[in-house]
């Protein structure tokens, strides 16, 4: 409960931001993978902290060492477990809020459940728990890349500021030019400039991240409960921060009639293709083969720059400083979190689709 996700591509991460170290275990990985780890760390690379002025100043290097599950550069079948140390903690910088409440963060719920936390940069409630999510993610991807199913995510609003094009009309290849990760260059520079606005106005701000996912073959996906969407969108709001989940034509969609919003099939050269694609690639909860396209919605932080009227575990009321290090926006570095979940869910279906079929 809680620590693990998936079925037959499992993991178990572990660790917290100020212990010594965080991890995954991997379970069910196929064997014979070729597990590259140039490419896990450019993954990881993508989600560290410090990596420019729109994110936090926390450096670390996030150099990860694989401590089981693979032998001569390939996976055994076995547990792969990844371990990721901490670095560049600064715990003191923690104690002026070690039995306060930060307005909107996890110190209370945390506290209310396990009566115990560790306080220090959210403990275990802390986005640091996802660098275990990014290496999984990373392994996933090199068994997706077998399959030829790839992946992108993109930062689509910020604030106000949002694209007005849609995942076709833009080139996906730039999403890495710009510390952002909005393949939009105009628009990626306004959306910088507003978050950097923000972080001097010692505040934070949302914005959205869309994903999309190619070469997904039909099929895949459970009738019922374990829809592919209801699994992907789970996996998408149990990053932290995330608000909302859309996929396909979303909530838009109920602006268009059943007309316009039917999606019409065709043949291109033996292939099942659709003239539209508002399902999003998915109906009845299994892949139709077309290109699968979500957004994910991430709040405003919690930790501004300012004092905030709050309460202690005591109850009494307290002022929580406004210190520390911390994201004013959080998109940028969700970017390759939200390709990871979304490459797990994959993984896992492709899998259990495996035993569908005799
Ligand atoms: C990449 C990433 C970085 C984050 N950095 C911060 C941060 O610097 N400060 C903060 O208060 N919350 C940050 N968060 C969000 C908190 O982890 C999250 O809001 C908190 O655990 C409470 O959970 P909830 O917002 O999902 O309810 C970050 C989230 C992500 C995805």
């Amino acid at each position: 409960m809680g620590n693990s996700f998936g079925n037959l591509f499992r993991i178990h991460t572990y660790g917290e931001s100020h212990g010594k170290a965080l991890g995954v275990i991997i379970d069910g990985c196929p064997a014979g993978l070729l597990i590259d780890e140039a490419f896990i760390q450019s993954e990881l690379d993508r989600r560290k902290p410090g990596q420019s002025k729109i994110t936090t100043q926390r450096k670390e290097a996030d150099e990860f060492e694989i401590v089981s599950g693979v032998f001569e550069g390939k996976s055994t079948g076995t547990p792969i477990s990844i371990m990721i140390r901490n670095q560049d903690q600064k715990s003191k910088d923690y104690s002026h809020i070690a039995d306060k409440f930060r307005p909107s963060h996890a110190d209370y719920t945390f506290q209310t459940k396990y009566g115990i936390r560790d306080y220090r940069g959210g403990g275990r409630s802390s986005a640091r728990e996802t660098v275990a999510r990014v290496a999984a993610g990373a392994v996933a991807k090199l068994f997706l890349k077998h399959h030829s199913i790839s992946f992108y995510a993109y930062v689509s609003q910020v604030g106000h500021l949002k694209l007005d094009k849609d995942y076709t009309q833009l080139d996906l290849t730039k999403i890495e030019d710009n510390i952002l990760r909005c393949p939009d260059p105009e628009m990626a520079d306004k959306m910088i400039e507003l978050i950097d606005q923000t972080r001097k106005n010692r505040d934070t701000i949302g914005g959205i991240v869309t994903g999309v996912i190619q070469g997904v073959p039909a099929g895949l996906g459970e009738p019922v409960f374990d829809k592919l969407h209801a699994e992907i969108g789970k996996a998408m709001l149990s990053i932290n921060a995330v608000k909302g989940f859309e996929y396909g034509s979303g909530f838009e969609g109920v602006k268009l009639n059943g007309s316009e919003h039917n999606d019409e099939f065709y043949m291109d050269n033996n292939l099942v293709k659709t003239r539209t694609n508002y399902s999003g690639g998915i109906q009845g909860g299994i892949s139709n083969g077309q290109d699968i396209y979500f957004n994910v919605a991430f709040k405003p932080v919690a930790t501004i720059m300012t004092d905030q009227e709050s309460i202690n575990e005591a109850g009494d009321r307290v002022t929580v400083e406004g210190k520390g290090r911390h994201d004013p926006c959080v998109v940028s570095r969700a970017v390759p979190i939200v390709e990871a979940m979304a490459a797990l869910v994959i993984a896992d279906y492709l899998l259990i689709s495996e035993t569908n079929r005799i």
